[in-house]
């Protein structure tokens, strides 16, 4: 996304302050400019940039630091703030009985979104049901289809039927069981009359809670039309901004979301069913800041160690913390990585190891650690149990027979124990922590990573055992 480079380009500037107890008009001055420069490039309004960036002047000279603060951390808690404030509150999703429609020109990921929404639901206890009504492009009910599976919810279609609002009106009663009804609507390349016509009527016969608006994060300045068309036909009560983790510029959509004065609801961060997260203004900025992101970090390593759980009934993960940390503790927690989804992904949440450090690895550098992940779990499936429990108690002569059967090499397991002594050593730290929660596991990570907390951590340590 191209507003990540709001967080590299900023460091830099605001290092500049490093030291200052007193801060200039033109210190601010090459603040704010780097600001619109990297703004205006992601594709946001010039009237936007320029409300946020006279915000951002007026305040750094106005207000005093206060006591204690360096220069340096107090624009870039103003920063923070007035950025926060531009994005706005995430859209209201209380977790109850409701009818989402999800409207969005073609290709905007609305058929996507709806399994992910739908995943997102049933993560948090809920049971949805996708109702999907496009009859318009020929595989979108198979693709609907195929992709509510992928996220194991209730779905209704009707290949047959090419009356779209009767599809609503039907599957509406076929699902009536299911507390969250998300439903998917047609695509055409503008808002055409026949189109405003049937999402009229399907809205309707559906009479939805939240009508959520679908929009790619490359579409530009675009955005601001078809967001106040869409707005005018049916009402916007949140946007899904679809296609993040690619390199989409993500400032239209925000652009988008003021004009029809709505609110962001979910990221689309990938093509999976699980690659959605729900919008969180001060963690979406924190990570743009190159800040991290520990509530969505603790959110994902929550899910994927309740997933790891379920598939485990007997194994609980604070025992990690209390006892000996095994082989078995260190698959688990891989197991749990990997659900968690593309380990850049998650180190950027990491505060500490997003923006500039990410940045200063090589593309590959993450894809190679995935890989020796999938080495050390063949190279642990050649273990004893016994070796497993006690991986201290594994000499020379085993090494040899584990590399012979794994089909590696004795440098991958001995790298296997190496790392594992490295785990078990942060393990050990994060030992004696009472409950061992994982929320306070993240925010002793923070401080790690946050040189002494607050908003002025940027780079640090930080990380966790991988
Ligand atoms: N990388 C990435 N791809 C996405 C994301 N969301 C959707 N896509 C892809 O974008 C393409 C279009 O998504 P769909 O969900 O089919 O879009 P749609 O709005 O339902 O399209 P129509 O039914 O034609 O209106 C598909 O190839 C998706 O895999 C995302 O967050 N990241």
């Amino acid at each position: 996304m191209v507003l990540d480079d709001l967080g590299s380009s900023l460091r830099g500037t605001l290092d500049k302050l490093q030291g200052k107890s007193r801060i200039s008009e033109e210190d601010v001055e090459e603040v704010v400019k780097e600001i619109q420069r990297s703004l205006l490039q992601a594709d946001v309004d010039v009237s936007l940039v320029m409300e946020l960036s006279d915000s951002i002047k007026e305040r750094a000279l106005e207000e005093e630091p206060p006591g204690g603060t360096t220069a340096r951390d107090h624009v870039l808690s103003i920063v923070y703030e007035e950025m926060v404030d531009l994005v706005g509150d995430s859209t209201e999703l209380p977790l109850e009985e409701q009818t989402i429609l999800l409207a969005g020109l073609q290709g905007s990921g609305k058929t996507t979104s709806a399994a992910k929404m739908a995943y997102w639901f049933s993560k948090k206890g809920l049971r949805p049901a996708i109702i999907q009504t496009d009859t318009f492009r020929p595989g979108a009910y198979d693709q609907a289809k195929q992709m509510a599976g992928r996220a194991e919810v209730e779905f209704y279609g009707d290949p047959d039927e090419d009356d779209p609002v009767k599809i609503a009106r039907e599957g509406l009663e076929a699902t009536e069981d299911a507390d969250v009804h998300i439903v998917d609507t047609a695509g055409r390349h503008a808002l055409e009359e026949d189109l405003i016509d049937e999402i009229e009527e399907i809205d309707h016969v559906a009479d939805p809670d939240r009508r959520l608006l679908v929009l790619d994060a490359a579409i530009g300045q675009g955005a601001k039309d078809q967001a106040r068309e869409f707005d005018d036909t049916i009402g916007i009560d949140g946007v899904v901004i679809t296609k993040l983790d690619g390199t989409a510029k993500g400032g239209g959509a925000l652009t988008a979301v003021n004009e029809t004065d709505s609110t962001i609801a979910f990221l689309g961060t990938g093509e999976t069913v699980q690659d959605i997260e729900r919008f969180e203004p001060s963690g979406f900025i924190s990570r743009l800041l190159g800040m991290g992101d520990l509530k969505q970090l603790t959110e994902r390593v929550e899910r994927a160690m309740q997933e790891t759980q379920e598939e485990e009934e007997d194994w609980d993960p604070e025992d990690m913390l209390k006892g000996e940390f095994t082989l078995k503790d260190m698959r688990r927690q891989m197991e749990a990585m990997n659900k968690m989804g593309p380990l850049d992904q998650v180190m950027d949440m990491i505060p500490g190891m997003g923006g500039g450090l990410m940045d200063q690895l090589p593309d590959d550098a993450m894809d190679v650690t995935q890989d020796r992940m999938r080495h050390f779990e063949v190279v642990m499936d050649s273990m004893t149990e016994d070796e497993l429990e006690n991986p201290r108690s594994i000499g020379a002569s085993q090494v040899r027979r584990i590399a012979k059967g794994s089909g590696t090499d004795e440098e991958t397991v001995r790298e296997l124990l190496e790392q594992h002594k490295m785990m078990s050593r942060t393990m050990k730290q994060f030992q004696g922590m009472g409950d061992g929660d994982m929320q306070r596991m993240m925010k002793k990570m923070q401080n790690k990573g946050g040189g002494g907390g607050g908003l002025g951590g940027f780079g640090g340590g930080g990380g966790g055992p991988f």
